[in-house]
């Protein structure tokens, strides 16, 4: 299926839109192809949706141009009907977004980190005091809140960042592969304070190579090659309606066997 006819199926159902892209282009300098492609999609609000690719497919460049971190050369994104420009201001302090990357600051204790953020966010006083124990109960770090994050587990490090991604109670959730190199007891609490959020009316968008996981968490998925959707659905519907099954034979097929090295 076709991007703009994906755009229009998922207009036709979804009344109370929390994040609408229409056909996003993106081509970065010195790039043979476009990271994205006339990219359309309309999520939800209370959605969980994954955005599923092989390595290279635009995940990240789609997630950070809805996230209003870079602007797409073309198309236009919508979250909860308003646009960036005019809006922006007001749509950044009711998203929040966490990269692969980790962006924290290793010489801080976890603690630190978490009241560094939180003023940047303007918090103050009595507030910032209850922010930080929440955040710390979030992510099950208050035993180790006063040692340095460059002592912690990847495990320990991830649940922080996304901590650190939801102080501002954000309306949507971007979180770009927030599973990675996380063991088996981290991935576990991350999935469940996940499913919380989202129980709580949270959008969360993410991507993910994990597609077991993502058949677990989302309520819907996309997968995608060369900046553009290929399919899209509940997970369950996908595979009701292919004689695959799981989500990773669906994904091979559509998206083959080449490797991805680049
Ligand atoms: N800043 C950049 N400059 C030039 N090319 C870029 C830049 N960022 C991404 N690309 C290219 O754009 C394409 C899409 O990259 P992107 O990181 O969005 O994909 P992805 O699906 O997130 O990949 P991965 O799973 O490896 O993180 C790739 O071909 C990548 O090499």
């Amino acid at each position: 299926m076709g991007s703009t006819a994906c755009m229009k199926v998922s207009q036709a159902y979804i009344a109370d839109p929390a994040i609408e892209a229409e056909a996003l282009s993106r081509h970065y300098k010195g790039q043979p192809e476009p990271a994205v492609d006339r990219f359309s999609l309309t999520i939800a609000k209370g959605e969980f949706y994954g955005l599923l690719g092989p390595n290279g497919a635009g995940k990240t460049t789609i997630m950070s141009m809805l996230a209003g971190l870079q602007p797409p050369d073309s198309g236009a994104v919508r979250i909860h009907g308003m646009r960036y420009g005019r809006h922006t201001r007001l749509i950044q302090s009711k998203i929040g977004f966490v990269p692969q990357e980790l962006a924290l600051y290793q010489r801080l204790t976890g603690m630190e980190n978490i009241w560094y953020f939180a003023r940047l966010l303007g918090l103050r006083g009595k507030e910032i005091k209850s922010r930080i124990e929440q955040s710390l109960e979030f992510c099950q770090l208050q035993d180790r809140a006063r040692q340095p994050v460059a002592t912690y587990s990847g495990g320990m490090k991830r649940r922080l960042n996304l901590a650190i991604g939801l102080l501002n109670d954000p309306w949507i959730l971007f979180l770009d592969e927030p599973t990675v190199g996380v063991d088996t007891q981290s991935r576990h609490l991350i999935h469940q304070q996940l499913r919380r959020l989202q129980q709580t009316g949270t959008t969360i968008l993410y991507t993910t190579h994990y597609l077991e996981e993502a058949q677990e968490l989302c309520s819907r998925v996309g997968i995608l090659d060369q900046g553009r959707i290929l399919k899209e659905g509940a997970p369950e519907l996908l595979l009701q309606r292919s004689e695959y099954q799981n989500l990773e034979e669906i994904f091979l097929e559509l998206t083959g066997n080449a490797l991805r090295d680049h």
